[in-house]
């Protein structure tokens, strides 16, 4: 569903690149986590899924196409199949509940009847139902993510992408929308999450792909947020991902 082969970003000569040859294909229906400090790559790995940026070199598919062979007219409809959450959820705050899910089908041309019949089905998948005329403003933060991926996820894309979706939430609440991100992926979305939160990671035990300085350390299954490999402290981090590759 997604590739990376070699995939290097540079965003500027002078500095360390932001991802550095990284290779890895995620599957159809997985859902994997994606690890690492603030400045490790994750929202460039994103970005270069979504198109939004370019590899400097290497190459990305996404559902089997290489998206540097995708035109700029062709860009939305790539974008159409993948579904994005944010950490600050990134409502439209004058519109209802129903209205903010609405819209993202009325801007693909969604038929009214359909649009009425669909949204408050993906409602109900992320708990919101009996919440359709609220306004952003009188939400909980949990509820505005959850109308947040309601959005994401109202025109079936294949992929889900969620940059740190439970990062301005308490655990509680932060549990709840994992549930609802899961729940997605058993219906078939492939789900990548960059996230830092290790409780979420750790609690759940799926794919962890590690990212230290834009390079992938670790990929490993039904796994933890640390790793449990221990470390060889003579090595540093960059002669260490080579390593392991
Ligand atoms: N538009 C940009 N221009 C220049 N450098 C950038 C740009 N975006 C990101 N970078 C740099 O690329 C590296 C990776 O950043 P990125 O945002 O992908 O990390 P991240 O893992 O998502 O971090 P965080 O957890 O803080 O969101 C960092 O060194 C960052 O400073």
């Amino acid at each position: 569903m997604i590739r990376f082969d070699t995939v290097t970003k540079v965003y500027d000569r002078k500095s360390r690149p932001a991802l550095d040859k990284v290779s890895l294909e995620i599957d159809r229906g997985e859902f994997a986590f994606l690890v690492g400090a603030s400045g490790s790559g994750k929202s460039t790995f994103l970005r270069l899924v979504l198109k939004e940026d370019r590899a400097s070199s290497g190459t990305v598919y996404v559902a089997g196409q290489n998206v540097a062979h995708i035109s700029s007219w062709r860009v939305p409809k790539l974008r159409r199949g993948i579904g994005v959450v944010f950490q600050d959820f990134r409502l439209l705050p004058q519109k209802t509940v129903f209205a903010n899910v609405a819209f993202a089908m009325q801007v693909i041309g969604s038929n009214r009847s359909v649009i009425r019949e669909t949204v408050p089905e993906v409602l109900k998948t992320v708990g919101l139902q009996g919440k359709e005329n609220r306004m952003p403003h009188e939400l909980s933060g949990g509820e505005q993510q959850r109308v947040a991926i309601a959005r994401a996820v109202v025109n079936k894309p294949g992929i889900l992408l969620a940059d740190e979706p439970t990062g301005n939430l308490d655990p509680e609440t932060s549990l709840g929308i994992m549930k609802v991100l899961d729940k997605i992926n058993q219906n078939g979305t492939t789900v990548v999450m960059a996230t830092h939160d290790d409780d979420i990671v750790n609690q759940y035990r799926k794919r962890v792909i590690e990212l230290r300085n834009g390079v992938i350390v670790r990929d490993e299954a039904k796994a933890l947020y640390t790793s449990m490999i221990p470390k060889v402290e003579t090595v540093d981090a960059t002669e260490e991902a080579g390593d392991q590759k």
